[in-house]
């Protein structure tokens, strides 16, 4: 229940409408229950002789207070459920724009469904609160406190009568509820399972082709579709079973009422038209006692559902702006000279195994630099370093001598062309996938995609830069793919360029013309690219080579293969691969 209180903000911000709301539910419940008065009356005059239009002026009335209470429930309904769902909007819209501003740790330790599911069940259920849960709450309680004053003011023997199955109605209700909440919970977790196997298996399609495994995956999904249906079958029959015992119970609550009431009657202390009154009180208090042990769930479920929300909420990114440098004057890029400084580094997830120790380098602008090793060596992690996607466990890194994490990550970010490993792209035109995140300046799109030798291929394409992509660009090359990824990272003009293993799908051939396009088009910028090619680092400034996290030798190509170390040993076994495949 605590948990709710963390909506309080956004009520508040509706209080004008929620207010507007609970003065509706106090109107539609007023004329509600004013309105059988009426009609008791009516019923008390047919008891003796009467005038037609005593009994019509009586029924107009009671025309009038119903059609006013409906009038009122319809305006309730406007403001309360209309507001849960502006409610849910901004819920959906800070939850988002957190998501945003978590760290990359937080990504590996938390998956993209556990996520979604949060974003969508548990705002639903916050939402049912909203809506719903506190409009039946107020309704429940005005309709309680009126009805009940009205039939004390008839009978208080025959409200005590009437009431006494009310405790035992709303208990079944929320007991049945925590069982149907139980069976729904297996049904969602059943519905991600389907959600996920889907999702997988459409991305890797390939591979299920290529293995030959479609039947076995189609079981697969048949088993768990078979269960989800078995499951929901289950819960109908149990809401069509509670549906029908409710209904009995309520009808069966009348049996008192009218047994008192004739006896009430008979010895002259009540009318026909009183107890005609009563039964309509009765079978109008059904539902808001329903509805007790109903929205207890609801708030039961919300609450659960806002303690997770809150988990998410509640996590701070760890890497935060430096409270001085948010101007918007500093966040010009700068120049690309780069600096490791004693760095070391264990991610988060596993503090006590260090990927990288005691790194120090500098980088003057306008050198190239490449990071070689073996595979699992630490390179990616070295490099994710340099665009703060974590931060060094210790030591620093500096770019044009300022430390790094006393810089605007807009500035950073600006200085920067990162091109990752796994490379994404959005289903998007190529145009708004090479523009992506810049705002005008640079090198246009046009001139990005030239040096990344992409440009030919695109304009062969029949809408050439406005071909929309698939997703994750599914109908580009492996190799377009790269380009494309390479030409965004260039659209920014950055001072630094990072290319992680970012041509290895792409000819010795067409990368030699991409590293000639860069040396002649941006001659200033610093790059820094990691690859398993000699190829494609023999002609850099420098080599540094990494060996378990630590660096192992560092030098030009040619005082490497002097050295006779690590890089010479690479050397030697790429020429011997080669030869043997030159032979065969
Ligand atoms: N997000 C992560 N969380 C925990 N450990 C990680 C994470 N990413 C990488 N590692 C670990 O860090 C070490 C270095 O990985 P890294 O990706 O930097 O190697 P690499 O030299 O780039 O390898 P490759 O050449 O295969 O790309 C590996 O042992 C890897 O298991």
């Amino acid at each position: 229940m605590k948990n709710l209180l963390a909506l309080r903000p956004y009520l508040f911000r509706y209080r004008k409408s929620l207010a507007a709301g609970i003065a509706c539910v106090i109107a539609t419940n007023f004329f509600a229950v004013a309105a059988p008065r009426y009609l008791g009356e009516a019923i008390d005059l047919m008891g003796k002789p009467f005038e037609m239009h005593e009994i019509l002026h009586k029924i107009g009335l009671y025309i009038l207070f119903a059609a006013l209470s409906g009038i009122m429930l319809y305006l309730v309904r406007q403001l309360i459920i209309v507001t849960s769902r502006h409610i849910e909007f901004d819920l959906k819209n800070d939850y988002y724009s957190h998501l945003q501003t978590l760290s990359t740790s937080f990504y590996d330790t938390t998956g993209s469904g556990e996520l979604i599911s949060r974003g969508t069940n548990d705002l639903n259920a916050i939402r049912d609160f909203l809506g719903p849960g506190i409009m039946y709450s107020i309704n429940t309680l005005f309709r309680l406190l009126f009805a009940i004053g009205a039939m004390l003011a008839i009978s208080p023997l025959l409200t005590l009568f009437a009431l006494l199955p009310a405790p035992f109605l709303s208990w079944s209700v929320y007991k049945r509820g925590v069982s149907l909440r139980f069976q729904s919970k297996k049904i969602q977790e059943n519905y991600a399972s389907i959600t996920n196997l889907v999702q997988e298996n459409i991305s890797g399609i390939r591979v299920v082709r290529n293995y030959n495994r479609e039947e076995w995956e189609t079981s697969r999904f048949e088993a768990l579709n078979q269960d989800y249906y078995d499951k929901n079958l289950r819960l109908g029959r149990i809401q069509a079973g509670f549906m029908a015992v409710l209904t009995a119970l309520t009808a069966l609550s009348l049996i008192p009422v009218i047994w008192a009431g004739g006896l009430g009657v008979m010895n002259g202390t009540m009318t026909i038209g009183d107890i005609a009154q009563f039964v309509v009180y009765v079978t109008m208090l059904s539902w808001p006692i329903i509805s007790i042990g109903w929205v207890t769930n609801i708030i039961q479920k919300a609450a659960a559902a806002q303690g997770r929300l809150d988990e998410i909420f509640n996590t701070k990114p760890d890497i935060v702006e430096p409270a001085s440098r948010q101007t918007s004057e500093t966040k010009k890029p700068l120049k690309g000279e780069l600096a490791f400084e004693h760095v070391s580094f264990a991610y988060p997830s596993q503090p006590e195994r260090e990927v990288l120790r005691d790194i120090s380098f500098t980088v003057e602008p306008g050198t190239k630099v490449a990071i070689v090793g073996a595979t699992g060596s630490g390179k990616s992690t070295l490099v994710n370093l340099i665009p703060r996607l974590y931060d060094p466990t210790s030591g620093r890194i500096t770019i044009a001598g300022q430390d790094i994490k006393s810089l605007s990550l807009g500035v950073i970010r600006r200085t920067i062309g990162f091109v990752p490993q796994s490379n994404f792209l959005f289903s998007d035109t190529i145009r708004n996938n090479i523009d992506f995140g810049s705002n005008g300046g640079g090198i246009d799109v046009i001139e990005a995609s030239r040096i990344a030798m992409l440009h030919d291929d695109v304009e062969d394409f029949p809408d050439g830069f406005d071909t929309m992509l698939g997703e994750k660009g599914i109908n580009l090359s492996g190799g377009q793919k790269q380009r494309a990824c390479i030409a965004r990272a260039l659209r920014w003009h950055p001072s630094i360029l990072v290319l992680d293993d970012a041509l290895s799908a792409v000819d010795t051939a067409t990368e030699a013309s991409i590293f000639d396009g860069l040396l002649k088009k941006l001659p200033e910028t610093t790059i820094v690219l990691i690859s398993h090619r000699i190829s494609t680092v023999r002609n850099c400034d420098r080599i540094i080579v990494l060996h378990d996290g630590a660096i192992a030798e560092s030098g030009t190509h040619e005082e490497l293969l002097q050295n006779g170390r690590y890089y010479a040993d690479l050397y030697m076994q790429q020429m011997l691969e080669e030869e043997i495949s030159a032979l065969s």
